[in-house]
């Protein structure tokens, strides 16, 4: 279970006023959930995550993992603790095959071709074609953000957090990718948080959380949060209305 108790971020401006990025962001999301966090650009979605990651600390508030105070650990120790987050723009590593990064993900020198394939099938990648290509430039930002998703099954988490998964990527993969989720969740693997703002993710999850202004403006389960969010977004579009009102 990951508990967000009153969560705060803030950043200093230009003239060094504070800017509140995250703003007493409390939530608790249950074991195993598939939860999708959306909301407008600039909400707040992608802070959040990495609070979570690690990758920023927060001023104020709390994060706690399986009843475990992560607030103050580092990276590696919430990694070593099952934590994992795909970067909305996946870095690139030169003079890394897929092959290394994958070995790494899994924690095993000795991971097999055969498994290593796997990994990269369920992203809809040929593996074939991929396996021994360094993670360098010469991938283009579809090729290396399926590449990043790969590593994170790779590493098993209890938590995986996908930041806009669906960026960059062909609908071919993206189908693929869509059921590497939804066969996660069905075998209540781990708990995913997958922020998006595509409709057939949001289709994927328990619940919903839409952050707005640095806060949650929402959050529950898909069948009630889904149609308000379907209704504020479709003024003035008769074809989104009708679907609001269907769902
Ligand atoms: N270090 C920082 N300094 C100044 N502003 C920041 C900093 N980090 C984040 N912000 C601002 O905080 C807001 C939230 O950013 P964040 O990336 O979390 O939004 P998001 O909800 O993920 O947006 P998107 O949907 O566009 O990816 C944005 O307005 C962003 O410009």
């Amino acid at each position: 279970m990951l508990e967000i108790k009153h969560l705060t971020y803030q950043v200093s401006d230009d003239a060094g006023a504070e800017l509140g990025i995250l703003n007493d962001v409390s939530l608790t999301i249950g074991e195993n959930k598939l939860v999708v966090i959306t909301g407008p650009n600039g909400g707040g979605k992608t802070t959040l995550a990495k609070a979570i990651m690690g990758l920023i600390r927060p001023n104020g508030g709390e994060i706690l993992w399986n009843g475990v105070d992560i607030t103050s650990m580092s990276i590696t120790e919430r990694a070593r603790l099952g934590i994992s987050y795909g970067f909305q723009q996946p870095p690139r590593f030169k003079g890394l095959r897929v092959r290394d990064l994958l070995c790494l993900a899994a924690g095993r020198d000795d991971l097999s071709t055969e498994d290593a394939c796997q990994y990269l099938t369920k992203v809809g990648l040929c593996a074939h074609d991929y396996i021994d290509r360094e993670v360098d430039t010469s991938l283009s930002g579809g090729e290396v953000k399926r590449i990043e998703i790969a590593t994170i099954l790779a590493r098993k988490s209890g938590l995986m957090i996908f930041d806009e998964p669906e960026a960059g990527i062909d609908l071919w993969s993206f189908a693929k990718l869509t059921e590497t989720f939804q066969a996660i969740h069905a075998r209540r693997e781990a708990t995913l948080i997958i922020i998006s703002h595509q409709e057939r993710i949001i289709n994927l999850a328990d619940e919903i959380i839409m952050i707005e202004d640095g806060q949650v403006a929402q959050h529950g389960p898909k069948e009630e949060i889904f149609p308000l969010i379907l209704a504020k977004t479709s003024a003035g579009c008769t074809y989104l209305s009708e679907e609001a009102n269907k769902a």
